[in-house]
């Protein structure tokens, strides 16, 4: 882990594969995951990326492929969603999809009962499950606690992880850096340098896999140690070191700015 993680480099000439965490770095959090929305902006800066980078732009995302695609409808890129366990591999093609365990439900219905606020949102995503606390902080640890007690009513081969005020259960397999060694041995990552950009707990093993690729870590406003070897401080800064690095388009960049020091 890096304490201080510092240097965002302007990257040199090369052959990139960029991988992008959703929430918290291309979109700002909001109130509820469905009070999100893109930008048009932002959907044709990743358009003339994922054509400049001759389709080596992957979304790699704790939400479901379907949900990704709703947002940025019409774009239907590359996702490794639901933390690897769905991928799309090729734009608008078919979701490789896990199954749902079939107790996940059970466990759903029992912590929405037992939190019984409007104020938290149980969000049921098949083989993962989420539980937000935004809009109730003091809930937090309560939610975690169920969580917690739920994992244990399951068999053995999954965990829990602090989300970004919330915390989802998920499996193993569930793991961002596998999403992305996933893509970087096919076609047109594979033979590339990998950019992974997250802002959250679960992006920590997709920062491992990227430095271990020898690729360039990124964390969006990071709140402690993380494995990333560079740091952003916001979205804004995030959205603007991409259209910097990747696009020709002019786009809103706002208060945001990347933070420049120590190289990989
Ligand atoms: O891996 P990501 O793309 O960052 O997705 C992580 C989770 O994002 C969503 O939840 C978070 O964003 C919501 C909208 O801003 C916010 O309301 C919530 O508190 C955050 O935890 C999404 O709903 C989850 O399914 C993703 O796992
Ligand atoms: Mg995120």
């Amino acid at each position: 882990m890096n304490l201080q993680p510092e240097l965002t480099p302007r990257l040199p000439e090369g052959r990139w594969a960029l991988f992008l965490d959703i929430d918290g770095t291309l979109l700002e959090h909001a109130a509820h995951p469905d009070a999100v929305s893109v930008s048009e902006e932002l959907r044709l800066l990743l358009q003339t990326i994922e054509r400049r980078l001759d389709g080596a732009l992957a979304f790699i995302t704790g939400r479901s492929v379907a949900a990704v695609d709703r947002l940025f409808d019409p774009l239907k890129l590359r996702t490794a969603g639901l933390y690897g366990l769905e991928h799309r591999l090729a734009p608008g093609g078919p979701v490789e999809a896990a199954d749902e365990p079939a107790d996940m439900a059970a466990l759903a219905d029992e912590i929405e009962l037992e939190l019984a606020s409007q104020a938290v949102y149980v969000e049921r995503k098949g083989p993962v499950l989420a539980v937000h606390t935004r809009a109730a902080p003091h809930l937090l640890a309560r939610a975690t606690k169920l969580v917690e007690q739920a994992l244990e009513r399951l068999p053995k081969g999954y965990r829990v992880i602090a989300g970004n005020a919330g915390v989802e259960l998920m499996p193993l397999e569930a793991a961002k850096g596998a999403a992305i060694r996933r893509f970087m041995d096919i076609p047109p990552f594979a033979g590339r340098r990998p950019v992974f950009l997250g802002d959250d707990t679960s992006d920590e093993n997709g920062f491992e896999t990227t430095n271990a690729a020898g690729g360039i870590s990124i964390r969006i406003k990071p709140r402690g140690p993380t494995a990333a070897r560079h740091v952003i401080a916001d979205v804004t800064g995030a959205i603007g070191w991409l259209q910097a690095n990747f696009g020709n388009l002019a786009i809103e960049t706002g208060r945001g700015e990347a933070r420049r020091s120590r190289g990989p």
